[in-house]
């Protein structure tokens, strides 16, 4: 392993959007899925990403999704998928991570969403020593007002730990209008919010973006499609994008990472990080993601030491900037970096 890979795996780092059952590892995922009447799930999920256009792309990725969900069934499961997450990260040097999941009910409603959110806060809090980690909850764009109402109602409940809300899903749902009361209530409440945005390249997706971005969200995700103005008016409103290298390239199709946004926006001094998306399904790393993009923009050391620096200034845990901005400096101290 070269230098520069080993200094990407040895830096402290700042993970701002992982989608939690997109984590899951395929080891744990073939385990959970143990009946043998499960060999047609598992050919699903070994196929590889088709070829195709965005859209075909997406829709196999969200078959995708809703098998890695399915494997999950109660609440040891996703004990166990927090428990090897945060290990995960943590194998990568990751000290502050934000997940993200929407909240589920098991047995027909037996054992309650707020259940599933409790276990999953009970996993990060074992493990607060050695990683801090915090909760986004994730409403999904096909989700009704009223299903995202509960949502928000379990922030709110969880307040300590969740610190904020996203928008995700099947990006060919739009329904950002519908679903608006309830972010600008987030919004009322001083509850941080991330979008994602820009995940098609087809005009109601743009028509879309528009909207996300006049009820300016605390932070957006990925932003791969979008017109010029909507750029100048991110750039200019200096919201911060949450970039994930290797699921970006395989949605947007790209056939390699020079053409990337990163480029663009970093160029321009935006606020940006590098994040995983889905590390389960992508097979990737968050120290990986980020080599990838310092290879390719050829960003020094110290750039990327400023880079993760910056990235720790929009955490939705105001008070853990501190921990991060101190770990860092550390790091560059014990290394004599500057
Ligand atoms: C291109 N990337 C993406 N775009 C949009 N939505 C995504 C996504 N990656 C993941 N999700 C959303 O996150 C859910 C899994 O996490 P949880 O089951 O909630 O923990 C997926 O079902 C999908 O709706």
């Amino acid at each position: 392993m070269d230098d520069l890979n080993r200094f990407c795996e040895s830096i402290p780092k700042i993970e701002l959007h992982a989608h939690l059952n997109g984590c899951i590892r395929s080891s744990t995922f073939r385990q959970l899925l143990s009946s043998p009447t499960d060999q047609m799930r598992f050919d699903t999920l070994d196929k590889e990403f088709p070829m195709g256009d965005t859209h075909s792309r997406m829709a196999n990725f969200f078959e995708k999704f809703s098998l890695l969900r399915s494997c999950i069934t109660n609440l040891d499961d996703i004990r166990r998928i927090t428990h090897e997450t945060l290990e995960d990260f943590i194998s990568d040097n990751v000290i502050y991570a934000e997940l993200r999941t929407r909240p589920r009910s098991f047995q027909n409603g037996a054992i309650a969403a707020s259940s599933y959110v409790e276990a999953i806060l009970e996993t990060m809090q074992e493990y607060e020593d050695k990683i801090c980690s915090r909760l986004i909850l994730s409403i999904d764009r096909t989700q009704t007002l009223e299903q995202a109402m509960e949502t928000l109602k379990l922030a709110e409940k969880y307040r300590a730990q969740v610190v904020g809300l996203d928008l995700s899903g099947d990006p060919n749902v739009k329904s950002f209008e519908r679903l608006r009361p309830v972010f600008d209530l987030a919004k009322q409440i001083n509850l941080s919010t991330t979008i994602h945005i820009g995940e098609l390249p087809d005009e109601e997706c743009l028509n879309e973006n528009n909207l996300i971005i006049d009820y300016k969200p605390t932070r957006l995700g990925h932003f791969n499609f979008r017109t010029d103005d909507q750029e100048q008016r991110v750039l200019k409103e200096q919201i911060p994008l949450e970039l994930c290298p290797t699921s970006n390239l395989l949605t947007m199709n790209l056939s390699d990472l020079s053409k990337h946004h990163f480029d663009l926006f970093y160029k321009n001094k935006h606020p940006l990080t590098i994040c995983t998306d889905d590390s389960g399904l992508m097979y990737c790393r968050l120290s990986s993601e980020i080599f990838q993009i310092v290879q390719t923009f050829r960003l020094t050391k110290k750039e990327l030491y400023e880079f993760m620096f910056q990235t720790s200034n929009f955490i939705f845990d105001k008070n853990m900037i501190e921990f991060c901005q101190t770990k860092l400096k550390n790091f560059s101290e014990q290394l004599n970096l500057f």
